[in-house]
Parts: structure tokens; C-alpha cells; sequence
């Protein structure tokens, strides 16, 4: 687990981390969102002791990473993953990198092989292409086998089948029982990986809720239903409308748009009502526009149609 506590840093006049509390727990995803110069990354290179808090503190599995003994096999992380000496093979890197930490090299080919990049490892790690570095990223935070993953943006120029890749390794990771937290701008992509979000704007914390919680309060009760039959379908529309503050429109096609009710509630109704349904779903927002609604009041550098205003 990470716990951040108070977790404070001012860099001269901007506040870049400001009281940030909330844990990262084990056994699931964490997404860590926020606009451009929220945060995340001065958050992160605290909890890996590369910056120090201002105020409060920053632990891993209850210590600062400066208490590690083994840093590598307590977190594994990517920060910058073409912060490689260019020259030095990819598995050259890995090996000073095991080396340092009594880690047996077998472990450096297996996850040089884990990765794909078992073919290129003695490589110049300069004449890696971006997906590739990135993917050496990961090798070396895998390297010690750590209880704890902290990756900022690991999709970074990965192909699609790269940015499947990781979403199926930090999965897996995560249900191993490590704790993994993970920031990334790409939307989409962190809805089909985390499982909890860590949200902060202008370095506070914003949200700390799981995925589902965090749609759901962002979009009030909606669902669309499917009648094939026109009489059970006025049937139907009737039992919603005399339900308070349900409200119904019906498409061209015949489907129902019904906002105020779940779908759940929806199924209960028809089956009360002696309505057969073909379909029934749930609308929900996308974690795009859920997360663009709670940080518009927050974005440092935002363009022309991005709402600006003060602080949250
Ligand atoms: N070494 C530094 N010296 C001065 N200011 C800094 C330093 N590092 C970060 N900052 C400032 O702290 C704030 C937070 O930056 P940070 O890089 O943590 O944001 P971020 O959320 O990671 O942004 P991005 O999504 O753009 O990577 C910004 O205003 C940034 O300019």
C-alpha cells in the first residue's frame, strides 16, 4: 500500500502538492488523473524519494522509500522511460540496475522476455524506438518482483497492441495482490484499466472513489429500453411517466429514452406492468466526460473552450 499523509510540495511560488491525503491499496488499479500540471508527477517522485515534501509524508508499505533497504523489490516504477544511458544495451541497464539491488541476473532475462524485448536486449538502448524504451521501463520496474507498481503515463507511445499489453500486465499485477498506481491522460484507456481513481487539480485532491462510484455520481439514472410491441410499449410509457421525476421520449425506431430510472427499475416496472422488453441498458457518461465536469474548475493550462476559473 502507499499512504500519503498531509503530502505537501512548494516549488519557490507554486504550490504544486497541496495536503494530499488517501491511500493506494493493494490488489487493485489505481488511475491517477489530472490536468496538466495537477500534480502527478511531483506527487510520484515523492512517494519514490526523488523529491522531498515540503510537509507531510509519503510511505510505502508504511516507510519512506528513503528506509527501503532494496528499493526495487519494495516498488517498481517508470517515471521517464527514456531516461536511459543511450549507449548501454537495454539489458546492460537492467543488469546495473539488478546488480545494485542483489538481484540474480536470470531475473533480468526473464523480464527482458516478459516485456518482448528479449530479441533487442543488447541493443544500444539510444536506437530504441519510444514504445520500445517504454517497454524497458517496465522491465525494470518488474526487475526486484515488487509488492508496489508507481507508473506515470507507461502508454506513452505504445502502439495499440503495447497499450493492451500493459493494461493486461497491471491487471494481472493487480490481481496478484500488488498495489499499482498508474497515471494517464489517455480516457478510454483508464476506464478499461483501474478499478479506483485518485483525482487531483492545482496539486488537491479532488476524488478518491472507485470507477464505478465515479461514473455513477456523474450521471443521474438513465437507461433505453426496447418495447417490440406498440400497445405495451404506450403501456409502459404510461407506468414511467406517473412515476416521479422519471421522464420518457420515444425515438423514431420506437425506443424508449428514459432518464430518472435505472434499468434495474426500469425491468421491474415492465414485468409489473406486463411488459415484454427486447432490450435494456443502462446510459452511463464516459469517464472522459465525468472526469472533464469535476476538473473544468481546475485546469492550469487550459485552451480557449475549457472552461477557466478558481480554484475547487
Ligand atoms: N522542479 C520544479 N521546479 C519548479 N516547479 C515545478 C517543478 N516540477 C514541477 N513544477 C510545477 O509543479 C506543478 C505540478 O507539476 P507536475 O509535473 O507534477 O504536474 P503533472 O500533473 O505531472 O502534469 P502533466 O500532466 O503535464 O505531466 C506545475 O505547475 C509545474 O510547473
Amino acid at each position: 500500500m502507499i499512504s500519503l499523509r498531509g503530502l505537501t510540495k512548494r516549488y519557490g511560488g507554486t504550490l504544486a502538492v497541496d495536503d494530499m491525503t488517501c491511500d493506494i491499496r493493494a490488489g487493485r488499479v489505481t488511475g491517477f488523473l489530472g490536468p496538466n500540471g495537477a500534480g502527478k508527477s511531483t506527487t510520484m517522485r515523492m512517494i519514490l524519494g526523488l523529491d522531498h515534501p515540503t510537509r507531510g509524508r509519503a510511505l510505502i508499505g508504511g516507510r519512506p522509500y528513503a528506509d527501503l533497504r532494496r528499493p526495487l523489490r519494495a516498488v517498481g516504477a517508470v517515471l521517464d522511460a527514456r531516461a536511459v544511458h543511450p549507449a548501454r544495451s537495454g539489458r546492460a541497464h537492467l543488469l546495473a540496475q539488478a546488480r545494485s539491488n542483489g538481484i540474480p541476473v536470470r531475473r533480468v532475462d526473464e523480464v527482458l522476455e516478459t516485456v518482448g524485448l528479449a530479441k533487442a536486449a543488447r541493443r544500444p538502448a539510444g536506437t530504441y524506438s519510444l514504445g520500445m524504451s517504454g517497454r524497458l521501463g517496465v522491465a525494470g520496474a518488474l526487475l526486484g518482483d515488487p509488492p508496489v507498481l508507481v507508473l506515470d503515463e507507461p502508454v506513452n507511445g505504445l502502439d495499440p497492441d503495447g497499450v493492451r499489453w500493459i493494461r493486461r500486465l497491471v491487471r494481472d499485477q493487480a490481481a496478484e495482490g500488488r498495489t499499482v498506481f498508474l497515471s494517464s491522460h489517455l480516457m478510454s484507456e483508464m476506464q478499461l484499466t483501474a478499478d479506483h481513481l485518485v483525482v487531483i487539480g492545482r496539486g488537491r485532491l479532488l476524488s478518491d472513489t472507485s470507477m464505478t462510484e465515479f461514473l455513477a455520481a456523474a450521471s443521474p439514472a438513465s437507461a433505453r429500453a426496447t418495447v417490440p410491441d406498440a400497445q405495451e410499449r404506450s403501456a409502459l410509457v404510461r407506468c414511467l411517466t406517473t412515476t416521479d421525476g422519471v421522464s420518457v421520449e420515444t425515438s423514431a425506431s420506437g425506443e424508449l429514452a428514459v432518464g430518472g430510472m435505472t434499468a434495474a427499475g426500469i425491468g421491474d416496472l415492465a414485468h409489473r406492468c406486463g411488459v415484454r422488453l427486447h432490450a435494456l441498458s443502462d446510459v452511463r457518461v464516459s469517464l472522459e466526460q465525468a472526469y472533464m465536469d469535476l476538473t473544468a474548475r481546475s485546469v492550469e493550462y487550459a485552451t480557449g473552450s475549457a472552461e477557466r476559473g478558481g480554484r475547487q
